[in-house]
C-alpha cells in the first residue's frame, strides 16, 4: 500500500485546530479513528486536499507540562505526530496575535526540522489579517490567514497545502498544465448557463463533473481557445437551475459565494441589453470582498444595437459606482454566436497574472514616495501622519503592509487614494488590493 502524505495540525490549545481539522476533512471524511496506543485526543482522517489524498492528523494542544500528566502525554503524542509529518500546519490565534507560547512552540518546531506552514486562524475581519502577518517573525515563511469557523480562506489554504506535499509517484499537474479556476457569476438571466454551455460544449471538454469535490460543488475542465486549461467551479451552476428570479438573497447566500471561494478568478456576466444594474454592482463588490480577480463579460452582444454606446455606458457606470473596479477589462461577447468569446481568454490570463503579481519593494517605494508627494497624508489631531515604508506581503490578491508612525490612523479616504493609485500605476484593473496599516516597527526588514 502506498503511504499517504501526513499533514499534522499543531498549535497551542484553543487556537482552532479541531475546527480546522473538521473543515479540511469535511464531508470527505472517509475514516476517523483513534490511533491505537495514542491518547484519545489524536484524531486522524483520510481526506482529499486540492486533489491529493492525505492523512490529516489533529493533535492535542501543545502545552508545557510534565510528561507524567495527561497534558504531558498529549504533548508526547504531538511530538511523535510531528516527527512523522510531511507537513506541519502550525496554527495560532490571529485574534490574540502571537503570544510567548506560540514563539516557544515555533522554536520547538524548528528543531523538528519538518516542513511547516503557519496558519493564522480566527483572522476574520481586517484586524485579524494584519495580526496574521506578524507571524512572519516565526521564520517559517508567509503565514496563511484563515477563519476556520467562518470558512474564509480555507479553499486557498487547501491549495497551498497540496502544493507543499511531497511529489506523487505519478506526475502531478505541473504548474504549466494546472487549470485556472474560474467562477462564472452574475444575476439571474445574465447568460451564465449559455456561456458555460458554449465553453464546455464547443470547446473540447476534458473531464466531466467531478464527483466528491464537496457536498454540492461540481467542476468541469475545458481547454480554452488559447490552448490552456480552465476549470469552471460551480456549486449549482452546472445543474439546470429553476428559472426564477430569486434575486441576490439567494445568490449571495449560496452557490455564487461558494463558487467564488473555490475560484481564483471570476467572470462576471452582465447582460448588455439591460446594461449595468445595481445588482451587478453588488455582485462585483462580493467578488472584491472575496479577494478574487475579475473580468466582465458583457453578454448577449449579438442583440445589442448601439454597440459603442452600450460599452461606454457600462464602463461609465462601473467607474462611477465602483472605484475599485475602475478600468476593469470588459469583453463584449455572445454565447449564441460565439462572437467575442476568444477575447475573453487573454483578458482572463492578463488579470490572473496581475492578481499573482509581486512588486519589488524598491519599485513599490518609488511609487510610494511619489504618491505621498502628490497628495500628502492628511493631518490627524493637528499632526501630519508620517508614512515611511510599504512592502508587499502576499499575492492572490496583492496585499501590502504600510508602516509609519500612527499609520493605523490613516483615514479610509486616503487609503482608497493609495489603493487606487497602486492599481493604476502597476496596472491591476479588476484586481482587489489590500493594504494593512502598521504603526509599529517594521518586522519585514531584511526579508527581501
Ligand atoms: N472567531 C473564531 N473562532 C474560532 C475559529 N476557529 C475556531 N474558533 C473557536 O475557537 C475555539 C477553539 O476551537 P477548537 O477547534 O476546539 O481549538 P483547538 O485548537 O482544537 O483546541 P484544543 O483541543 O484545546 O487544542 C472554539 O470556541 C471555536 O469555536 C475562527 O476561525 N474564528
Ligand atoms: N441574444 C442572446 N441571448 C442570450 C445569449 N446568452 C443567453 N441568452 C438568453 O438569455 C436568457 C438567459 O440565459 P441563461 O444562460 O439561462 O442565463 P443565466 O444567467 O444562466 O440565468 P439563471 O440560470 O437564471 O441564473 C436565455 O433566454 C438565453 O437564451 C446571447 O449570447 N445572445
Amino acid at each position: 500500500m502506498v503511504e499517504l502524505p501526513r499533514v499534522v495540525i499543531a498549535g497551542r490549545p484553543n487556537v482552532g485546530k479541531s475546527t480546522l481539522f473538521n473543515r479540511l476533512v469535511g464531508s470527505r471524511l472517509a475514516l476517523v479513528a483513534d490511533t491505537p496506543g495514542v491518547t484519545r485526543d489524536r484524531k486522524e482522517a483520510v481526506c482529499e486536499i486540492g486533489g491529493r489524498k492525505v492523512l490529516m492528523v489533529d493533535t492535542a494542544g501543545l502545552e508545557e507540562a510534565p510528561p507524567d500528566t495527561l497534558p504531558g502525554r498529549m504533548r508526547a503524542s504531538t511530538s511523535t505526530a510531528v516527527d512523522q509529518a510531511d507537513l506541519v500546519l502550525f496554527v495560532f490565534d490571529a485574534k490574540s496575535g502571537l503570544i510567548p507560547e506560540d514563539r516557544h512552540f515555533g522554536i520547538w518546531l524548528r528543531r523538528k526540522d519538518r516542513p511547516v506552514l503557519v496558519i493564522a486562524n480566527k483572522a476574520e475581519g481586517r484586524g485579524g489579517i494584519a495580526n496574521a502577518m506578524e507571524a512572519y517573525e516565526l521564520g517559517f515563511g508567509e503565514p496563511v490567514a484563515i477563519s476556520a469557523e467562518h470558512n474564509e480562506g480555507v479553499y486557498d489554504l487547501m491549495n497551498e497545502i497540496a502544493s507543499r506535499l511531497p511529489d506523487e509517484e505519478t506526475p502531478a499537474e505541473d504548474e504549466e498544465n494546472k487549470p485556472l479556476h474560474l467562477a462564472i457569476v452574475g444575476r439571474p438571466n445574465a447568460g451564465k448557463s449559455t456561456m458555460l454551455n458554449y465553453l464546455l460544449g464547443e470547446q473540447r471538454m476534458i473531464t466531466g463533473p467531478e464527483p466528491g469535490l464537496t457536498r454540492d460543488a461540481v467542476s468541469a475542465d475545458f481547454e480554452g481557445p488559447d490552448g490552456k486549461l480552465y476549470r469552471v467551479v460551480d456549486t449549482a451552476g452546472l445543474r439546470k437551475r429553476a428559472k426564477v428570479d430569486v434575486g441576490l438573497e439567494k445568490m449571495s447566500t449560496s452557490s455564487s459565494i461558494e463558487a467564488l471561494k473555490r475560484a481564483e478568478m471570476a467572470v462576471l456576466a452582465i447582460d448588455a441589453i439591460q446594461g449595468v444594474q445595481e445588482q451587478d454592482l453588488q455582485i462585483a463588490r462580493l467578488i472584491e470582498r472575496e479577494g478574487r480577480a475579475c473580468v466582465i463579460a458583457l453578454t448577449k452582444w449579438d442583440a445589442v444595437e448601439d454597440r459603442p454606446d452600450a460599452k461606454k455606458a457600462a464602463l461609465d457606470r462601473i467607474s462611477i459606482s465602483l472605484s475599485q473596479m475602475k478600468g476593469i477589462t470588459l469583453v463584449p461577447l455572445s454565447a449564441e454566436t460565439g462572437e467575442g468569446i476568444k477575447k475573453l481568454f487573454p483578458a482572463i490570463r492578463d488579470t490572473y497574472e496581475k492578481w499573482n503579481l509581486r512588486i519589488p519593494t524598491s519599485q513599490l517605494n518609488r511609487w510610494f514616495e511619489a504618491a505621498l508627494e502628490r497628495f500628502p497624508p492628511p493631518l490627524v489631531d493637528g499632526r501630519r501622519l508620517k508614512l515611511r515604508y510599504i512592502t508587499q506581503i502576499k499575492a492572490r490578491p496583492p496585499t501590502f503592509a504600510l508602516f509609519g508612525t500612527r499609520a493605523e490612523q490613516v483615514p479610509e479616504t486616503y487609503q482608497r487614494y493609495l489603493v487606487n493609485s497602486l492599481r493604476e500605476v502597476f496596472e491591476m484593473p479588476g484586481v482587489p488590493i489590500r493594504i494593512y496599516l502598521r504603526g509599529t516597527e517594521n518586522p519585514f526588514k531584511g526579508r527581501d
